[in-house]
């Protein structure tokens, strides 16, 4: 028996779209269609994906074997989506996408030159085509999102740091660039949720990890790891750069402007940073910046410690 190989696997998106006569890079009108004869054909290729730029990549070039286009543009802010294919142009058609009442998005076709009655009419007939495989790559999408968002926070869960760190450990590595983790803990937390109540508790949370992805550029970096304990990944950022994110993160937690029934509420956090060695595993990494972070207790709390 062979043993795993990459030779072994099939993209079934692409063997799918092969079967059905499309290799994933066309040039675009290779045979001229009817608009029945392209909805038939798009009403079977929009199904082989669900990757959202996946399906509007492939309507953008099939529609253009009947309806010249310059560029496609999908937006739809709620889910922070925004796609452009092809190039800017100077005319442009818009539509707002809806299907039982919930919003899919605005798609606008461009190009330069002004589009005729018939060819919106043709646009709008296609259009049809995409409803429903757009709605079922927007549910994807969020399913996929929300498998790795811890719900309380906002943040990524400990599937998505397992898979990111790895991912990180890895690039680091190969462009010889630093990699620099910081494990925080809100320090008493415990005494909150006692005096308080857990909802009180876990109002805290939501309020400590905003101001934390506040802080940082890539919010995807920030992890809860663990009940009032967050892991943030640095990728590309040395020991001292390290160093001073985790001390900009501990004065906004302190600076934090919290209140229950109109008293204001300390809070404070304890870090322990470590910054990738080489040849270090990902496991190892994860240690130090742990050691750090429980030096940083021992010591007194609201503090950063750097480890060794
Ligand atoms: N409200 C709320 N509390 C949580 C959640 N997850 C864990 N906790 C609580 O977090 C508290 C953690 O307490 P400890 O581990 O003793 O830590 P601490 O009180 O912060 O003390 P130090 O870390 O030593 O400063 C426990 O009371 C848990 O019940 C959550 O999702 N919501």
């Amino acid at each position: 028996m062979l043993p795993p190989s990459k030779s072994n696997t099939i993209d079934f998106d692409a063997a799918k779209l092969q079967r059905l006569g499309f290799s994933a890079k066309r040039t675009p009108n290779l045979h001229p269609l009817s608009l029945n004869q392209l909805r038939q054909q798009l009403n079977l290729q929009l199904q082989t994906s669900l990757e959202l730029e996946r399906i509007l990549d492939v309507f953008f070039q099939e529609v253009q074997r009947i309806i010249p286009l310059g560029a496609l543009a999908y937006q739809q802010p709620a889910s922070d989506l925004r796609l452009e294919l092809g190039e800017r142009a100077t005319h442009s058609a818009s539509y707002h996408l809806n299907h039982d009442g919930d919003y899919l998005g605005e798609l606008i076709f461009r190009r330069n030159q002004r589009f005729t009655d018939d060819e919106l009419g043709q646009l709008e007939s296609l259009l049809v085509c995409l409803l429903f495989p757009l709605r079922n790559a927007l549910l994807y999408r969020s399913a996929l999102q929300s498998a790795l968002r811890d719900p309380l926070t906002g943040t990524g869960n400990r599937i998505a740091m397992d898979q990111a760190l790895q991912r990180e450990v890895d690039l680091a590595r190969r462009n010889l660039q630093p990699l620099s983790l910081l494990m925080l803990d809100i320090d008493h937390f415990k005494r909150i949720n006692d005096s308080h109540g857990h909802g009180v508790g876990d109002d805290v949370l939501k309020a400590v990890a905003a101001t934390l992805k506040g802080q940082l550029r890539n919010v995807d970096m920030v992890f809860r790891f663990g009940g009032e304990e967050f892991l943030i990944l640095l990728s590309n950022t040395n020991r001292e750069a390290a160093g001073m994110i985790g001390e900009r993160l501990r004065h906004s937690v302190l600076n934090l402007q919290c209140a229950v029934q109109d008293q204001p509420l300390e809070l404070s956090i304890s870090l322990g940073c470590a910054t990738l060695l080489p040849g270090e595993s990902a496991d190892s990494l994860l240690r130090r910046a742990d050691n750090a972070l429980y030096v940083a207790k021992r010591e007194g709390r609201n503090r950063l410690t750097m480890a060794g």
